[in-house]
């Protein structure tokens, strides 16, 4: 099938509607991506994470086409591309990818990269798109350079005038920055973000790197063993998380487990109110290293003595680590905190912001 098979009512940008993918064999095989739905506005960015393994990238791989759909269907700007059995090759597809090892052709120039591929339009237009993309991306002046004399940065930016060279409906980024160092990582991630805003394209990101995915989406997808968990803004999956995985993917966290008795929740560290809850119920209450306080001891009742065993400096932040009637806790203090090993504190939880979910 090599027409797109028809128009869909449904789709102003990026749908996929129950996608389900296997490999290998149905008895024995791995479920890569398990009834995924999922729409993309236009200008948005979504950005997709979760701990390896979990499906991200097969899930990019059906939306350009290098995985056929085995269940479900793929829109995109109103067109199905694929649904089971039937498929747009990639190359007809409205879809530009970068991949993350850039993926550029050594014995081509930047503009040869840049323009590769776009058989299907007049030269001077091809030529035209290119010195347009040149100059979005300042690399004008690499036109004729060839990509190993290129910095990392760089070599990033013609992967992604590449993507965008065939004014795709959609972008579809695979771990784009886990070739740069870390230095790099930030400066290049910043230009690339306003780049792709400025540029409007729906845009798809899959990263392992939480961090890297709320600084880029508009809207984060955490998917773990091949299906969506939680789909949100940034400030939403961060303060309101569907359960303790989505907690702990955005941020260190003190777990501990409880039982519901009177509407309210004893943990170690305090009461929490619980009203709704029915008494009896076995939940884990979370509270991120950053909203436990530290105190001199006996400053306030509602503080329990706790003792320093280590800490570390990061820089922006001081990560203590604590015993906690002889279990383990973790504080995390802006700055620099002068606390020694063996020293006697009192701990306090900002309750209301305590995330309690349903015990595991
Ligand atoms: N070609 C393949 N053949 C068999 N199994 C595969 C294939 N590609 C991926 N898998 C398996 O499917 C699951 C999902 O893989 P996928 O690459 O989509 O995950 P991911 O979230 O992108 O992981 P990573 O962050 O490590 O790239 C994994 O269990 C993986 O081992």
């Amino acid at each position: 099938m090599t027409e797109a098979l028809s128009p869909s009512a449904l789709s102003p940008s990026v749908v996929l509607s129950g996608i389900t993918h296997l490999y290998g064999r149905a008895d024995s095989g791995v479920t890569a991506v398990d009834g995924v739905s999922l729409s993309v506005a236009p200008r948005e960015v979504v950005c997709i994470v979760g701990p390896s393994g979990c499906g991200k990238s097969t899930l990019l791989r059906l939306i350009s086409g290098l995985e056929a759909v085995q269940k479900g269907e793929i829109a995109v700007d109103g067109q199905v591309l694929a649904t089971a059995g039937r498929s747009l090759p990639p190359e007809k597809r409205p879809v530009g990818m970068m991949f993350q090892d850039f993926a550029l052709f050594p014995h081509l120039t930047v503009a040869g990269n840049i323009g590769f591929g776009q058989t299907d339009r007049p030269r001077a237009e091809r030529r035209r798109r290119v010195d347009e993309l040149l100059e979005t991306m300042a690399l004008t002046r690499y036109a004729d350079a060839y990509p190993h004399t290129l910095s990392g940065g760089q070599q990033q930016r013609v992967a992604l005038a590449r993507a965008m060279a065939r004014d795709p409906k959609v972008l579809l980024l695979d771990e784009p920055f886990s070739a740069l160092d870390e230095q790099l990582r930030r400066s290049v991630r910043e230009e690339v973000v306003r780049i792709i805003r400025a540029s409007g394209i729906a845009t798809v990101v899959v990263t392992h790197d939480p961090e890297e995915a709320m600084e880029m989406g508009n809207r984060v997808v955490v998917m773990e063993a091949g299906r969506i968990v939680q789909a949100d803004t940034p400030v939403t999956l961060y303060q309101r998380p569907a359960n303790s995985f989505v907690a702990r993917l955005f941020g260190e966290v003190n777990r501990f487990e409880a039982t519901v008795r009177d509407g309210q929740i004893v943990t170690p560290l305090g009461r929490i109110m619980a009203p709704g809850l029915p008494g009896g119920t076995k939940v884990e209450v979370a509270c991120r290293v950053e909203d436990l306080e530290l105190l001199p001891p006996g400053t306030r009742p509602d503080a329990v003595p706790v003792r320093v065993r280590h800490s570390s400096f990061l820089g922006p932040a001081t990560r203590v680590c604590l015993d906690l009637a002889g279990s383990e806790i973790h504080a995390r203090l802006p700055g620099h905190v002068d606390v020694r090993a063996g020293e006697e504190l009192s701990a306090a939880m900002a309750a209301e912001r305590a995330m309690v979910f349903p015990a595991e």
